[in-house]
């Protein structure tokens, strides 16, 4: 069975932030990850991670400005210089909360547009070789559509051409299973062929983002994929629970029955 992140964006969301640790802890987990450390310093998430004994393994390079529309930085060249703070920023948190994984957002470009998608390769390098210096794994994501409309990565395809054009051992693909069912379905097989390019898996129901278990995949079976393909990382549970956090849990002891 893959180790298992509550994601305490969504998940534990009855309790303030601080206390999700805990609430995760409680539950039965012994890592998280969440979207965004900015609001608080980093040596009080290392607190938090420590006194519940919990390892922080990803969260987001800042995005830009999110109530103003932004969705990342690294595919605006006119960005450029935001985005290489972001990167520092998130390099600083992560040495001290001890976080190995960075999921950098691309923003709202078009894939096909020259500029940006230098600009997303020149980001992409910049991140991977800062990161580097601390043995830590930069992340991409194909995000859908309908979640994000005009988000310059929505497709698996384009991201593994791009990671293979880089070919830089600390960039990878953030294979979220909820997206590529929405993009492209063929879960299985994408798994299998894009392994080697593989740096975090996370999964939700599909189609509303619950528990998994709840929509149309087998996510039991994708799991035990997982382990048959020698997944080694962990699955980060990126959903809205449909009801109480806890409540919604059974499919935790489900896989682990199997
Ligand atoms: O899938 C998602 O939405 C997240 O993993 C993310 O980082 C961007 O919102
Ligand atoms: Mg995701």
């Amino acid at each position: 069975m893959p180790r298992f992140a509550a994601n305490l964006s969504m998940m534990f969301t009855e309790h303030a932030f601080e206390d999700r640790f805990q609430a995760a802890a409680d539950a039965g987990f012994n890592a998280v990850e969440f979207l965004f450390p900015y609001d608080h310093p980093a040596e009080t998430i290392a607190k938090w991670c420590a006194a519940a004994q919990v390892e922080q393994v990803l969260f987001n390079l800042r995005p830009g400005d999110m109530d103003a529309g932004d969705r990342g930085l690294a595919a605006l060249p006119d960005r450029k210089q935001e985005f290489r703070q972001s990167v520092q920023t998130a390099l600083d948190y992560a040495g001290v909360i001890g976080t190995r994984r960075l999921h950098m957002m691309a923003g709202l470009a078009d894939a096909s547009d020259p500029a940006h998608r230098a600009s997303y390769m020149d980001s992409v390098a910049f991140a991977a070789d800062a990161a580097a210096e601390q043995g830590i794994c930069i992340l991409i994501e194909p995000i859908n559509g309908r979640d994000m409309p005009g988000y310059f990565l929505n497709d698996f395809g384009l991201a593994a051409q791009l990671l293979a054009e880089l070919d830089h051992p600390n960039a990878r693909l953030q294979f979220d299973i909820y997206h590529r069912q929405i993009l492209h379905g063929d879960v299985l097989r994408g798994l299998e062929q894009l392994m080697p390019l593989i740096g975090h898996v996370q999964v939700a129901s599909v189609p509303d983002r619950h528990e998994p278990g709840s929509g149309e995949l087998d996510d039991v079976r994708i799991f035990a994929a997982l382990d048959e393909l020698g997944y080694q990382g962990f699955v980060g549970c990126e959903y809205r629970p449909e009801a109480a956090t806890l409540d919604g849990l059974g499919w935790i002891r489900r896989t682990r029955a199997t």
